[in-house]
């Protein structure tokens, strides 16, 4: 057995010599000697298309600088399966002469073992080259992270089914949602997660963007067999942002064949994006139907309720105090999305821990400014027209109309009032949006919707209701 193994080992430099770096690395040194038997000899490969390739273009050649080292060497099998040596190790007399049935070409077969369980791919699988190929992931980002609310719970559920599913249950599972909203954090999840339960499946996360950049390195370098092979051997494919390759057609393409190869194979695909499949622009149809067979699951804009939750779950793992208004005061004011907030409280704790000074209302307003002043910014007047509308049951043309019953001036003016808190825009640019009003309408306006705040107490809960509403 050995003695067949150093033969092996002489046949791996030869091989190499001939074939260069690149192809070796691809095809060659990922091959385990399986088992010998007589004059035939197995190697086998983890899966079937690395096994169809070597065995189309480099099993013959194997085969005979075998029988240069060991003329016994009859023939050479590659198969798909494990790596351990399955057969006896029976020695193959070496033989002096090379027999008469050596010089014949030996037949090289490609035996399909049973389906595989695959070895580890020389590509992925926590190796150094799996960071290589893919990415690094956020020890950060684990499901026990994750809060979960009302905006986010049936990705969050899509998520874990997937992460501690056996078998494929849907494919691809396709994640949506706007930016910061956790896209990233549940896919990295789903890869911790998959990882820790079962070490031997191969999962490869990357962005579409490194998709894209791999597949050109692999054109420039005519390299192309090897990069189908290493994304077509995993267990689990992850590709985050996809809509980083509208436009792209050629990456487009080799990641409909790389999406259809793994999906035949029954291995998992998790993308995510911006959009549904059906919205994303510049991204073929065919490959945006495949994208949307599986399950695709949205993740909602935060509530407030979500980024509170998110602010006492950063807080609690940074190990930090926060008072309680503040926190609120956070999960009110920036509702863009969750890095944003998180950037906030980062922000004002650091602010805090420099200057040794405890956290107050105050100091972080005054740390924020301008984080605040952004996030009010895109607050539009038209969303508060239509906000206070609806909110009054009249129509939004009232918000422009010369009508002037108390019916909708009230409203009218509450939504002017609202303008000029939310919004950066200047008075008599909030009079133009209401019907082209004069400035001093809207000054009036403010000035009535705080007295009448400040006497009635109704009053001043529903306007303060609707501008919780407002900010999200
Ligand atoms: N529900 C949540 N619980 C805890 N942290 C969250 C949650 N949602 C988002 N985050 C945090 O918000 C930050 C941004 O999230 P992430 O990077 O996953 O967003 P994304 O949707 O992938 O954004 P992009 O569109 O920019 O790719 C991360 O630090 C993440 O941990």
């Amino acid at each position: 057995m050995e003695m067949v193994k150093t033969e092996w080992d002489k046949v791996k430099v030869r091989l190499r010599d001939e074939v260069g770096d690149a192809a070796y690395r691809s095809w060659l040194r990922p091959i385990t000697f399986h088992g010998v038997n007589g004059g035939d000899i197995k190697l086998a490969l983890p899966t079937r298309f690395m096994r169809d390739w070597v065995a189309t273009h480099y099993a013959e050649r194997i085969r005979t600088l075998w029988g240069a080292e060991n003329p016994g060497v009859r023939t050479v099998e590659i198969v798909v399966g494990a790596t351990r040596a399955t057969a006896a190790p029976a020695p193959i007399p070496a033989q002096s002469a090379p027999s008469p049935v050596a010089t014949q070409p030996a037949p090289v077969k490609a035996v399909a073992a049973k389906p595989a369980v695959c070895a580890p791919a020389a590509v992925v699988n926590g190796s150094a080259e799996a960071d290589e190929l893919g990415a690094q992931l956020d020890p950060r980002f684990t499901f026990k992270n994750f809060v979960v609310g009302k905006p986010n719970e049936f990705a969050y559920a899509a998520a874990n089914r997937v992460a501690d599913a056996d078998t494929v249950s849907f494919n691809p599972l396709f994640l949506y949602g706007g930016v910061g909203l956790g896209k990233t954090h549940l896919m990295h999840a789903i890869a911790h997660h998959i990882r820790e339960r079962n070490p031997g499946r191969t999962v490869l996360y990357l962005s579409a963007e490194k998709f894209m950049y791999r597949f050109i390195r692999a054109l420039r370098h005519q390299d192309t067999m090897s990069f189908k092979e290493q994304f077509r051997s995993v267990d689990v494919l992850m590709i985050d942002d996809v809509q980083f390759i509208a436009g792209k057609d050629a990456t487009q393409e080799e990641f409909f064949h790389t999406f259809n190869a793994l999906v035949d194979q029954g291995r998992q695909i998790v993308i995510s994006a911006d959009k549904s499949p059906s919205d994303l622009e510049g991204i073929e149809e065919r490959l945006r139907s495949r994208m949307a067979c599986g399950l695709v699951a949205d993740i909602h804009a935060t509530t407030y309720e979500l980024r509170l939750g998110i602010l006492q779950s950063k807080a609690e793992q940074m190990g930090v105090i926060v008072p309680q208004k503040v926190m609120e005061f956070l999960a009110h004011k920036i509702t863009s999305n969750v890095r944003e907030l998180e950037g906030g409280l980062n922000r004002v704790v650091a602010h805090s821990q420099l200057v040794g000074r405890a956290i107050t209302l105050e100091s972080t307003q005054e740390v924020l400014q301008d984080l605040l002043r952004s996030s009010d910014r895109r607050i539009t007047i038209e969303e508060i027209q239509k906000k206070v509308a609806e909110h009054f049951t009249i129509k939004l043309s009232e918000m422009s109309s010369a009508r002037r019953s108390r019916q909708v001036a009230r409203p009218r003016q509450i939504a002017m009032y609202l303008a000029k808190q939310l919004t950066s825009r200047s008075l008599p640019e909030i009079g133009r949006k209401f019907g082209g009003r004069d400035h001093t309408t809207v000054m009036h306006a403010v000035k009535k919707v705080e007295e009448l705040k400040d006497s009635d107490q109704n009053f001043a809960e529903d306007v303060e209701l609707l501008r919780r509403m407002l900010q999200g």
